[in-house]
C-alpha cells in the first residue's frame, strides 16, 4: 500500500510524477519473446527492470489480459507480483456494478490471498453510483480512481451535458468527494483536456489525478502541469504506447527506458517550476 505522503515523497525523490502503462499486446511484442513460456511475464518484467527508476506508478491495463483468458491472467498476477513495491500498483480494469458483484471485482484486485493480485488501486466508473464504489473503500489503504473527464473523444457524449451542478463530469467529482476524501480517491482526467484541469482544480484540490492521453494521442504534458499540477505535484501522468513499443527489436527495454527518461527529465522541470521539489 501506498499512502498519499508515500506518494509524493516518491515524486520528489524520483524527480518523475510517471506511470508506466503495461498495455501489453502480444501482437505487438518483439518476436524472440516468443519462446518464453510467457511472453508478456518476460515482456513486461524486461520493461519495470529498465524503468522502475524513472517512475512512480505502473498501470497494466486489464484488457490486454483478459484477452488471453486463464494464461493472461497468469501473465497479469506474475506482473503484479514483480512490480516493486515502492511503486503505485493501479489495475486499469474500470468496473462499475452493484454493490455485492462490486464486491467480487474488489476481492479479484485487492485481495491477494483470494486471487493473488493486491493491486493498491483500482479504475472504476461511476456511472451506478455510491453503492457501485463503495465497496473498495471498504478495503483499508486502497485507492479508487473514478472516471471524471476521459481522454476520449466520446467523452462529449456524456460528461458535458449539463447538470443542476455544471458539467456531468463535475457533478461526478463533487458527489465522489462525499464518499471519501483525497487520501483514497483519485480521478481520471484525460490530458487532451489540459485546458479543463483549471476548472477541475476547483472541485478537486488536493486529489491526486491520474492522466493519461500524453504520447500517443498527443496530449501535452506541459499543458496538464500548467493547468492541473498543484502543491504536491496532484498528477500522475500516464503514458503507455509511446514507452513500451518505442521499439519493437531486441532493444526495446533500452528504447523504453530512453522514452521514459525523456519524460521524467521533463517532469523535473515542471516540478521545478512549480515549486514541487
Ligand atoms: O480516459 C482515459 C482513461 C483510460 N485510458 C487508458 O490509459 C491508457 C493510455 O494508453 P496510451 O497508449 O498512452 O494512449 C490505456 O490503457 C487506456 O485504456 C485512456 O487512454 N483514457
Amino acid at each position: 500500500m501506498i499512502s498519499r505522503q508515500q506518494l509524493i515523497d516518491q515524486i520528489k525523490q524520483k524527480r518523475s510524477f510517471l506511470c508506466v502503462g503495461l498495455d501489453t499486446d502480444i501482437e505487438k511484442i518483439p518476436s524472440f519473446l516468443k519462446a518464453y513460456p510467457d511472453p508478456i511475464f518476460e515482456f513486461n518484467k524486461r520493461i519495470i527492470d529498465a524503468t522502475q527508476d524513472l517512475c512512480v506508478a505502473y498501470k497494466p491495463n486489464s484488457a490486454f489480459y483478459e484477452a488471453y483468458g486463464v494464461k493472461g491472467l497468469q501473465s497479469l498476477i506474475a506482473t503484479w507480483e514483480y512490480l516493486p513495491k515502492d511503486c503505485l500498483s493501479i489495475i486499469d480494469a474500470k468496473r462499475g456494478d452493484i454493490g455485492n458483484t462490486s464486491d467480487k471485482y474488489a476481492k479479484a484486485f485487492f485481495d491477494e490471498a483470494s486471487s493473488g493480485m493486491g493491486f493498491d488501486a483500482i479504475t472504476v466508473t461511476p456511472y451506478m453510483g455510491n453503492d457501485s464504489v463503495t465497496p473498495y473503500l471498504a478495503y483499508d489503504n486502497k485507492w479508487i480512481i473514478i472516471l471524471a473527464l476521459t481522454s476520449s473523444v466520446g467523452s462529449k457524449d456524456f460528461q458535458y451535458l449539463t447538470t443542476e451542478n455544471g458539467f456531468l463530469y463535475e457533478t461526478v467529482i463533487q458527489k465522489a468527494n462525499t464518499w471519501a476524501g483525497a487520501d483514497r480517491i483519485m480521478y481520471v482526467v484525460g490530458a487532451t483536456k489540459s485546458t479543463e484541469f483549471t476548472n477541475i482544480r476547483k472541485f478537486a484540490p488536493d486529489n491526486f489525478l491520474l492522466v493519461p492521453g500524453v504520447g500517443a494521442q498527443g496530449g501535452s504534458l506541459e499543458d496538464v502541469c500548467k493547468y492541473g499540477m498543484n502543491k504536491d505535484c496532484g498528477l500522475l501522468v500516464n503514458a503507455s504506447r509511446s514507452i513500451i513499443y518505442a521499439s519493437n527489436g531486441e532493444d526495446f527495454a533500452d528504447a523504453a527506458r530512453a522514452e521514459a527518461l525523456k519524460m521524467q527529465q521533463q517532469m523535473e522541470v515542471e516540478l521545478e517550476k512549480a515549486g514541487v521539489i
